[in-house]
């Protein structure tokens, strides 16, 4: 029996009942939903949630990470502060299909004051169900790598 694709969820306090409706989609969809919280809607610092849901897909434990503040913006800037994490903020499908295809993105960020839970939901499916693309996009994915260092 293989193991299921462990995708980490995490956000601070904006919206906690979003965060929790993408990790049931999540694991409906058959992957292993890793939600970290926080439990409470207690009003929180988003850049610690974005570093530790970075962690778990920079360390290899998680294979992508899906994130939530309110824009989307914050939480995505400390998660693209930890090596090796690819991360933009999707507020359309498009969007979210292209930053698997063409940026290898390991992360996404949804930003809930900004979008519907609905729309939300279906640019997670945008975001799962597209596949790297490789070719031009790799060398200039390995120029963003480069820049880490
Ligand atoms: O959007 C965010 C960061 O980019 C956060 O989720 C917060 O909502 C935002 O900073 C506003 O903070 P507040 O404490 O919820 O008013």
């Amino acid at each position: 029996m293989t193991p299921k694709t462990r995708i980490v969820i995490s956000s601070d306090h904006a919206d906690i009942p979003l965060r929790q409706a993408i990790a049931a989609h999540v694991a409906e969809r058959g992957y292993e939903a890793v939600d970290i919280g926080p439990a409470t809607a207690e009003s929180t610092d988003y850049p610690k949630h974005g570093e530790a849901a970075a962690r778990q897909v920079a360390s290899g434990d998680c294979a992508l990470g899906i994130i939530v503040c309110g824009t989307g913006q914050g939480i995505m800037m400390a998660a693209n502060k930890v090596e090796g994490i690819r991360c933009g903020v999707c507020s359309d499908t498009f969007s979210a299909r292209m930053i698997r295809q063409h940026n290898d993105a390991n992360m996404i960020s949804i930003g809930a004051r900004v979008i519907g839970a609905g729309l939300a939901i279906d640019i997670i499916d945008a975001f799962l169900d597209a596949e790297f693309e490789g070719g031009r996009h790799a060398k200039r994915v390995d120029m963003i790598k480069a820049i880490e260092g």
